[in-house]
Parts: C-alpha cells; sequence; structure tokens
C-alpha cells in the first residue's frame, strides 16, 4: 500500500508511461491508461498495466508520457479535463513544455519530472515495473507549483522505486544536457563509424564498444525532439567537446604523450565522478568473467552461487560466442569483493577470469 492517492492515469502508454503503470500498480493502485494508438493501449491492458481511461473517471494524478514535442499541449489539456488531478509529465527536457502551459489555468497543479532511467528500446512491450528502480527521478517544480503537488510527484518517484531530485527546469535541463543528451550523441558518433564497417572488423567488437554505443540505437525521432528541445545547453557542451576534440588530434598527430595523458586522465577523473546507486559515492567495481556452458539454469546456478557466497551483483553482461557452446559472462561487483568471489567460484567448478 502506499501513500500516494489514486487512481493515476497515464496518458502515453510507451516504454516510460507502462513502466510507470506497472510500477502504479505493483504498489495497489488503481490505473487508468491512454494512447492514440489503439495497438499500444490494448498491449499496455493486456500487461496488467491498468485499463482504458474512460470519460466519467476522475484521476487523482495524471502522468503524460508522450513523445516530446507536444508534451506542453498534452499537459494542458491533462490539466483541463481533470480538474481535481495533479499533473506531472516524464519528459527529457523541462524548460519547454513549461513555457506551453505557465499561464494556462491550473498550471498550480502541474509539476514536470524526469526519471532518469530508460532504455534504447521503445513501446510498451520494452517496459518494466522494475524501471526506476533506485534511479534519480527529477521534480522540477516552478515558482506557482502548489506544495501539495510537489509532495504528489514526489511520492510517485518513491512509489516507482525512484530516489526523487528536487531542482528547477532550466537547471534541469543543463544537468540533462552533460548526463544524458551530451552522452547519448558521443554514442551516436562512435556507432556512426561501425556502420558500413568490413565485418571482419566487426568481428573483434567485445563489451567495450557495446558499452559505448548501447543507447545509439535509440528511437531517432525521439531524440530529435529532445536536442531541440535543449538546444542551447547542448550545443554549449558540443563547442567544449570540439575543443577537446581539437587538442586529442593533435596529441595523437604530435605523439605528445604527456597532454595525450592528461586527457585520458580527465576521462578517469569523469568516470570517478558519477555517483553511486542511491545517490552516494561511485564504490569502485571490478568485473570477474566466467565461462558460463550453454544449458538451461546454468546462469541462475551461477547467480544462486554468487548469492551464496555473498557478493551482491551490480551489473552483467553476456557475450556469446555463436562458434563455442558457452558464453562469457561478465560479473560488475564491488571491487574490494571480487577476489573473494573469483575464488570462491573456481572452488565451486566454475572457470574464472579477470
Ligand atoms: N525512452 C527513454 O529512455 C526515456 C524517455 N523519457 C521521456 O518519456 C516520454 C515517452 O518516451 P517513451 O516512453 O520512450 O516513448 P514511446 O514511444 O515508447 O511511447 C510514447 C507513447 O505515447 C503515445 N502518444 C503519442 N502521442 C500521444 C498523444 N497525443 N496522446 C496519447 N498518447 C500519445 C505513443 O503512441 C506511444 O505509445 C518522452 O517524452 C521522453 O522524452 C524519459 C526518460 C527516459
Ligand atoms: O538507456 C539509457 O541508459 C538511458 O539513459 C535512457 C534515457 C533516455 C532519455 C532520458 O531522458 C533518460 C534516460
Amino acid at each position: 500500500m502506499t501513500d500516494l492517492a489514486g487512481p493515476v492515469a497515464v496518458i502515453g502508454t510507451g516504454l516510460l508511461g507502462t513502466s510507470v503503470a506497472l510500477a502504479c500498480r505493483a504498489s495497489g493502485l488503481d490505473v487508468l491508461l491512454d494512447d492514440l494508438s489503439a495497438e499500444h493501449l490494448r498491449t499496455a491492458t493486456g500487461l496488467g498495466a491498468g485499463r482504458p481511461l474512460r470519460a466519467e473517471d476522475r484521476p487523482r494524478l495524471v502522468v503524460v508520457a508522450t513523445p516530446p514535442r507536444h508534451l506542453g499541449e498534452a499537459v494542458a489539456a491533462a490539466l483541463s479535463d481533470h480538474p481535481d488531478a495533479f499533473v506531472t509529465d516524464v519528459g527529457s527536457v523541462k524548460a519547454a513544455p513549461l513555457r506551453v502551459v505557465v499561464d494556462v489555468d491550473g498550471v498550480d497543479r502541474y509539476v514536470g519530472s524526469h526519471p532518469m532511467a530508460g532504455s534504447e528500446r521503445s513501446g510498451p512491450l520494452a517496459a518494466s515495473a522494475a524501471l526506476f528502480d533506485g534511479r534519480p527521478w527529477a521534480v522540477t517544480p516552478h515558482a506557482a507549483a502548489r506544495p501539495d503537488a510537489i509532495e504528489a510527484i514526489t511520492r510517485l518517484a518513491r512509489v516507482c522505486g525512484a530516489v526523487p531530485v528536487v531542482l528547477d527546469p532550466e537547471d534541469h535541463d543543463l544537468a540533462v544536457a552533460r548526463t544524458s543528451h551530451l552522452p547519448h550523441l558521443a554514442a551516436v558518433l562512435v556507432a556512426g563509424r561501425l556502420a558500413g564497417a568490413p565485418s571482419a572488423h566487426l568481428a573483434l567488437s567485445g563489451q567495450g564498444v557495446r558499452d559505448v554505443t548501447r543507447v545509439a540505437a535509440s528511437d531517432p525521432v525521439m531524440w530529435q525532439q529532445i536536442l531541440g528541445a535543449n538546444s542551447a545547453a547542448v550545443l554549449g557542451l558540443l563547442g567544449e567537446v570540439q575543443k577537446d576534440l581539437a587538442r586529442l588530434i593533435e596529441a595523437v598527430a604530435g605523439g605528445d604523450d604527456d597532454a595525450l595523458g592528461d586527457i585520458l586522465a580527465r576521462g578517469n577523473a569523469g568516470t570517478a565522478a558519477i555517483p553511486g546507486k542511491h545517490g552516494g559515492p561511485s564504490t569502485p567495481t571490478a568485473s570477474v568473467f566466467v565461462s558460463v556452458p550453454d544449458h538451461p539454469g546454468e546462469l541462475a546456478r551461477l547467480f544462486g552461487d554468487a548469492g551464496d557466497i555473498g557478493v551482491n551483483i551490480e551489473d552483467v553482461h553476456i557475450d556469446h560466442d555463436p562458434g563455442r557452446p558457452v558464453g562469457l559472462t561478465e560479473l560488475v561487483v564491488e571491487a574490494a569483493r571480487a577476489d573473494h568471489l573469483l575464488e570462491a567460484l573456481e572452488s565451486r567448478g566454475w572457470t574464472t577470469h579477470r
């Protein structure tokens, strides 16, 4: 049970909307769903995310999860259609939708928000109730927002398992330009060098290139809209990266080891600056690689053994070599526990590598 008052209406039953709906359902809330696409609505309903919204319904909270471009209009419509409800949106940019609704009646019931979780996939079939677990969820009140509206949206973030972080809309947009939009563009540029590359080169793709490029598989239309809505902040950072790239080219071309060392060390400092789960300091992690036979139940046995050994798995990657009857599984664990895990897995008969 939760102290968030329902029913909760979700407008837009794609990846984000259906994930919010499933998380609210898991907390026992009534959830009402709406989407322009009858197919997405049917799929989300079939997944148990809620039932279709009817004209006579009176939601207490409306979550707008439509694509970025017309979010402001969708929020304005929700404020007018549901005069008893608090309204939020989960869009990736916050100042642009606020500009559209700032003079709309009932805007004091609106507080923007942005879960910092998602994936490169879209649509309801990619949704998960666990999508937001332990992730930051920005709550971005504007000057006229009612305190009870801010409280309701903060509770929504908690109901979804996320960690609310309150900041103003403009500051939010600067923050995500750095932590989300620039990383996305870096992934796109690197992935762009792979398109059309010789297959003999691509055959050497390991985990590094997959890590760096994963988000480049995202919906280009959604990203055009996100970047268009936050172009000033993104342009500022692209200008800085342009200077860095010029310095990097000069260092590589001139064989300048010191300059190259500085650039690489700054990268180390940047990764160390990313906070750990729940906003705490980052905990150094290390990888233990395990060869897992390609049989049903083997991964479950590996995870079970790691659990018995008492080591928490922070992340996992599986690299499957089609030519061999084993998969290489990378277990990312707290660095201080990696040696213990490796030895304990070896003693249980697993083949491990560091
Ligand atoms: N994809 C991601 O990883 C993240 C996305 N966001 C934001 O969440 C929002 C939704 O993104 P996704 O769920 O990924 O997109 P999606 O494409 O999976 O879902 C969008 C849904 O909205 C529906 N829709 C479009 N216009 C509508 C309208 N006027 N009324 C009702 N339904 C409408 C579409 O049919 C679709 O089902 C976007 O604004 C995006 O910026 C935020 C965090 C992460
Ligand atoms: O897939 C990932 O790791 C993401 O970071 C997805 C994502 C996309 C857009 C957002 O506004 C927030 C998160």
